[in-house]
């Protein structure tokens, strides 16, 4: 059969394909997508479900004149493969490779940048204000799934669309799905819309089918119509949408291409805000998928056949944090759980089965979910919310007003935190110390392995008092890293190895590395003490102070943006005492950190254990502390590490 993705090069050659050959095309892409996926890993089963729906967009709009927003931007590969980037398409999501997300960096048909969840339906009404304003004449379309129709910014957007004049279309990707079960009532609404289609009409099909009753139909006296508008509310449903102002089409069928071509070519020359609700099904396609959605949201690599992945996924921070939560809960029954549509990545499943009336998913609604755990915490429960990183930037003024203005006893499990690797610019979560750090009463953990965040977790929940949050990354760590036992103590830092050349303070999963460093560095004669803080917030002073004064050459290594980190916050500390103690700091610089494996991004920004002794021997030269023939015989076999 001919290979008909071969002839899409730009997006206006699928108009020249007749309904059959889209059809084909749709396997086409299909078979690409899975075979791609299977090598890099990628948000596979949002994509297979999403192929009618994006061939059919671009077969009616004129992309990139018409202007296609993702919401989250992680079932966007079809429009990739559609937009140019077929070829580079195996290069999904790796170090310079394109993105898993839109990227208007990458292609004048990425519209806007995308990642997290629930902000297209904003960003198209604010082009559609632009378009009308400039009186230009485009299309403006959001797509937007039912999961991320849950975060509050949606319908913050549709509220105000809602009133809009002019033509915008928002598709909503229905699959009922969002990474695991979608939660909340909208969810109910739209699985009655679904499964009930012919109880809700849409406005003008009711108006149609009243006036063609005898004596009703005309519109004689305004009494007679209020009469119609009861009768109507009595037998008849408007969808939710129609309430805030959308003219409301669906439920369309999501893989039918035909039905999907004819909507989007009629809803283009609607005026006013129009809502079309599309159904899919999640994974389309590909057998384990559609059996197993929530294990092919975010896949890594996997064998086609069995759909078998390699990542062990029980051998992880999030993990263990699921399995200690599971523990506490068992002793603590003030204990509560909450996820912002995440249990499967932060680890609570376990919880959610064991606790369901102490588990609480509330959807992707991170400002939402912070404030109800303070609500919680104010009548005397102990909420844990567990939450990305990346995703808990959504909630700093909740965390500041509702939370810590209060000094509520919140527990804030930061999963996620450093960078995350594939996913990129918008989830490296590197900045959540930057946005907590300052904020009065708040304290703030960072486990080196399993073991401190077990101890950590137990610290948090049982007994401190006040906003607290503990910072682990992505994946894998050690079970335990150093025979230090000392249980966790509030502000208190360890002290993993004395030495006397350069103090070197860290936490979390840079203990690791620092451990690596120090060796090495000991092997050279250069002698290390090593701090782990433990305590990113309030700082131990006491040992950060006592180590600095003494051996006046710090150093700090984080997984963090450097501005607003643990470097600074120590920079600050000593600058408090007015103590003239130089300090480098290794961490991420003030730019975006792109996608990459996660030691690829180490390696790049010189946080991996090699560029770190690298760095600190160039400092320790330029103090004159290695001279050219140093008493350390070792140095002169290694000059060019100084150089
Ligand atoms: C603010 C924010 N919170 C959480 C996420 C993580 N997340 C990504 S996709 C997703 C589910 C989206 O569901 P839906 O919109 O229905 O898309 P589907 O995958 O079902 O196609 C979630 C929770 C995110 N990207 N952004
Ligand atoms: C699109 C999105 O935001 C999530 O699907 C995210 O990619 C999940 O990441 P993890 O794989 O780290 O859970
Ligand atoms: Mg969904």
């Amino acid at each position: 059969m001919d290979n008909l993705l071969g002839r899409i090069n730009v997006p206006s050659d699928i108009k020249k394909l007749n309904r059959m050959q889209l059809k084909q095309l749709a396997e086409e892409i299909r078979k690409l997508l899975i075979g791609s996926v299977s090598k890099t890993g990628g948000h596979l089963a949002s994509n297979l479900g999403a192929v009618e729906l994006t061939i059919a967009l671009h077969f009616i709009f004129d992309s990139p004149k018409d202007k296609i927003i993702w919401d989250v931007g992680h079932q966007s590969y079809t429009h990739k493969i559609l937009t140019g980037r077929k070829e580079r398409f195996g290069t999904l999501r790796t170090l310079n490779g394109i993105s898993g997300f839109p990227k208007a960096s990458e292609s004048e048909h990425d519209i806007f940048n995308t990642g997290h969840s629930s902000t297209s339906i904003s960003a198209a009404l604010g082009l559609a204000k632009a378009r009308d304003i400039k009186n230009e004449n485009y299309s403006v379309i959001s797509v937007i799934g039912d999961g991320a129709l849950t975060g509050g910014m949606a319908f913050e957007a549709l509220n105000d669309a809602g009133r809009s004049l002019n033509n915008l279309i928002v598709v909503l990707n229905d699959n009922n799905f969002s990474i695991r079960q979608n939660v909340g009532g909208l969810s109910k609404h739209l699985a009655q819309i679904r499964t009930e289609p012919a109880y809700f009409k849409s406005k003008e099909l009711l108006e149609q089918a009243f006036n063609r009753i005898p004596g009703i139909g005309e519109p004689l006296a305004e009494g007679l119509n209020r009469i119609k508008g009861a009768i109507k509310y009595m037998i008849m449903h408007r969808t939710l949408f129609e309430e805030l102002g959308f003219k409301y089409f669906g439920p369309i069928d999501g893989h039918d291409l035909n039905e999907l071509i004819d909507i989007f070519s009629k809803a283009r020359f609607i005026k006013g805000p129009v809502l079309i609700h599309v159904r899919t099904q999640k994974g389309k396609g590909y057998g384990p998928a559609e059996e197993k959605p929530h294990a092919f949201h975010n896949v890594s690599s996997f064998e086609i056949r069995s759909g078998e992945t390699l990542n062990d996924k029980k051998d992880s921070y999030s993990a263990i944090f699921g399995k200690e939560m599971v523990k506490l809960a068992g002793e603590e029954c003030k204990l509560v759980a909450i996820t912002a549509a995440m249990p499967d990545g932060t680890g609570l499943n376990e919880f959610s089965q064991k606790y369901p009336k102490r588990f609480f998913d509330v959807g992707i609604a991170e400002q939402y979910a912070v404030t109800f755990a303070a609500g919680m915490a104010k009548s005397g429960l102990k909420p844990v919310f567990a939450v990305y990183s990346s995703f808990l930037q959504r909630a700093y003024d909740q965390i500041l007003h509702d939370v810590a203005a209060q000094n509520l006893h919140v527990t804030f499990a930061i999963d996620r935190a450093g960078v995350v690797g594939e996913d990129g610019e918008t989830h490296q979560g590197i900045y959540d110390l930057s946005y907590l750090s300052h904020i009065p009463n708040m304290s703030i953990l960072s486990p080196c392995d399993y073991r401190e965040l077990k101890q950590m977790l137990r610290y948090a929940v049982m007994e401190h008092n006040g906003p607290i949050a503990i910072r682990y990354p992505r994946g894998k760590g050690k079970v335990v890293l150093s025979d230090i036992k000392d249980p966790v103590t509030w502000h208190k830092g360890i002290r993993i190895c004395k030495g006397t050349d350069v103090t070197i303070v860290t936490a979390g999963n840079m203990v690791e590395t620092s451990l690596q460093v120090a060796a090495t560095l000991k092997n050279e004669g250069i002698s290390v003490d090593l701090i782990n803080v433990r305590f990113l917030k309030p700082l131990d002073e006491e040992l950060i102070i006592g180590s600095a004064t003494r051996i006046k050459k710090v150093v700090t290594i984080e997984d963090h943006s450097i501005i607003g980190g643990l470097g600074s916050n120590v920079l600050q500390l000593l600058n408090r005492y007015e103590l003239n103690i130089e300090i480098k700091m290794f961490g991420f610089p003030d730019h975006f950190i792109g996608q990459g494996t996660r030691s690829e991004l180490f390696r790049i920004y010189k946080l991996d254990a090699d560029s770190l002794i690298h760095g600190i021997l160039r400092l320790l030269r330029k103090n004159k502390l290695i001279l050219k023939d140093s008493v350390h015989g070792v140095y002169l076999g290694n000059r060019s590490k100084l150089k």
